[in-house]
């Protein structure tokens, strides 16, 4: 039998992103990452703090931001405008041929707007299918895709997709083909059993444990759909599934692994 050959995604949070020093350092790492690599940034706190520039009050339940019409066009305009093109300039000027993506470009990422019942969240999207044979052919073209957690429905309606999810869809769609590593960056060193002691690092989740932290309050807000995620990808054909702090992306072995 002959081996897949191996790709990383990466997801990179919102309070990196928010931090232009150490989102360039962790830029650095990422164009450094040898064979073909994907990045899924979020930007949920650039988005919040625009809003709130704009009069703007966001509300947030369970982790996914209630998006009205307004708000649909700020964060549109923020994660697939000044977040993405950013990111993608910043990692062309380090030599990675980073190319700028949402889910409608090429129709690569499809989803459904939420429904409305029991929590409307407005037009916030599920990603419904991933076109890896087409993400696959930019990969192969030598491209590092990066994506905007925007995505779009069948109709042309644009939804506002949890980045997490994204990262999630776009790891197992190309688990088929490839031997995904997928490593969620944030700025924590991983997830802590001491939400306050930065050293509490638990290293190694799997469904059961994440039941019982999930339970005694360990872990929440971000941190669930965060999990749910990365349970699910290695559930799913992703090979291995690390939360780390942005610092550690090459430091493979620090951090949370998760287990199926
Ligand atoms: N046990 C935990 N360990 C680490 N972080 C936690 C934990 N429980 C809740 N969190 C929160 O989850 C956040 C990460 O989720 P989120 O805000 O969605 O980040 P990102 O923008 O990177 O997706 C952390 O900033 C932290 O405040
Ligand atoms: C539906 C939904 O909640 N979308 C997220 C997308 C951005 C995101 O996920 O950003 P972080 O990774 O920085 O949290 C939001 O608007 O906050």
């Amino acid at each position: 039998m002959t081996s897949k050959p191996t790709l990383q995604v990466v997801k990179i949070g919102g309070n990196v992103i928010d931090n232009p020093s150490a989102l360039a350092s962790f830029l650095q790492d990422f164009a450094s990452l040898p064979g073909p690599k994907l990045l899924v940034h979020g930007g949920g706190k650039i988005a919040t703090q625009m809003a709130a520039s704009m009069g703007i009050e966001s509300q947030m339940i369970e982790g996914r931001r209630v998006t009205d019409e307004e708000s649909l066009r700020i964060v549109t305009m923020v994660y697939a405008g000044w977040i993405n093109k950013s990111i993608v300039a910043e990692l062309q000027g380090l030599s990675c041929n980073a190319l700028g993506l949402t889910g409608p470009d090429g129709r690569i990422v499809l989803s459904k707007k939420r429904a409305a019942t029991p929590i409307d969240y407005g037009f916030v999207g599920d990603i419904v299918t991933v076109n890896a044979e087409s993400l696959s052919g930019l990969v192969q073209a030598g491209f590092s895709p990066v994506f905007a957690p925007i995505t779009a429905d069948a109709a042309g309606q644009l939804l506002n997709t949890n980045a997490d999810t994204m990262a999630q869809a776009l790891a197992i769609a190309l688990s088929s083909t490839y031997d995904v590593t997928l490593t969620y960056c944030f700025e924590k060193k991983g997830v802590l059993l001491d939400p306050n002691d930065d050293e509490s690092v638990i290293s190694s989740i799997h469904p059961a444990s994440f039941i019982e932290l999930k339970e005694k309050g360990i872990v929440s807000a971000g941190m669930i759909p965060k999990l749910e995620n990365a349970l699910k990808a290695i559930s799913a054909g992703v090979s291995v599934v690390r939360l780390c702090h942005a610092d550690n992306l090459q430091k493979t072995e620090i951090g949370t692994k998760i287990s199926a």
